[in-house]
């Protein structure tokens, strides 16, 4: 998150760090995540372009600072990744980035890890009080990852904005768009997967999947995000049938 500010303890409690773990390589975290059930995470799917068994990918739920990762921190392993049948490899600008978890032991909830709701199909175009995307991911364009847990307040902005933005991208209606014209705040590398989350009377919901910009913060290049309430029913079936 580049222009953001620190977390507090338990205040994104649906955010999960996915680490990659590679032998004889020290592990690293590589994208955010949510938790939208006890064995589930919603993730983007270009999260998995270059390491895509379940095996390589450790999940830590409940922390706030990436310190706080060591031998003993817990974390859950992950049983099948699940990417959108749509989603095309090393193309997250072609939309469908979004990709499910299912974990290899159902987690216990607490007071800091606690799942998000999604938006409902026909809550496509409504209207938010205020939005926030977080994240361990860069704190600008060529930066590192964040130890403590990034915050950033950022409004929605129509995808014909958006589109004039972006005009050699098609920015589709299954993707939807946030930034500051003049730029300055924004999500970017390693943010991928998090939550944009929206915030209607007091219940938080995952509006948006983090999934990429050009490159981060720069003015009127917003960053573009997976539009979860369209893709509502696809998880539901996906983690019903399983
Ligand atoms: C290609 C690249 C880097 O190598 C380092 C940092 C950024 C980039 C880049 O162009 N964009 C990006 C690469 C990977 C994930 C990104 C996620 C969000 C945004 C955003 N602006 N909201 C930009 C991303």
């Amino acid at each position: 998150i580049v222009g953001g500010t620190d977390s507090s303890i338990g205040e994104w409690p649906w955010q999960v760090s996915l680490h990659i773990k590679r032998t004889g390589r020290v592990q690293k975290h590589a994208c955010g995540g949510s938790i939208i059930a006890n064995k589930w995470i919603v993730t983007a799917a270009h999260c998995f372009d270059v390491f895509s068994k379940p095996e390589n990918w450790l999940v830590y739920a409940g922390i706030l600072m990436q310190s706080e990762i060591n031998a003993f921190a817990p974390y859950h392993k992950v049983k099948k990744i699940i990417l959108h049948p749509s989603y095309t490899k090393h193309d997250a600008e072609m939309g469908y980035d979004v990709a499910l978890f299912e974990l290899e032991t159902p987690m216990n909830y607490t007071d800091r890890q606690l799942p998000i709701c999604l938006p409902a199909k026909a809550d496509a175009n409504k209207i938010y009080s205020s939005c926030w995307v977080t994240g361990w991911g860069y704190t600008e364009e060529s930066g590192y990852i964040s130890n403590i847990l990034q915050k950033a307040e950022i409004p929605r902005i129509s995808n014909k904005e958006c589109q004039s933005n972006y005009n050699e991208r098609r920015i589709s209606d299954l993707m939807t768009c946030a930034g500051y014209k003049a730029g300055g705040v924004d999500s970017c590398k390693g943010d991928s997967g998090g939550p944009f989350a929206c915030k209607s009377e007091d219940v938080w919901y995952l509006v948006g999947i983090t999934s990429w910009g050009e490159g981060c913060a720069r003015q009127e290049q917003p960053g573009v995000y997976t539009k979860v309430s369209e893709f509502t029913d696809w998880i539901l079936q996906t983690i019903q049938q399983c």
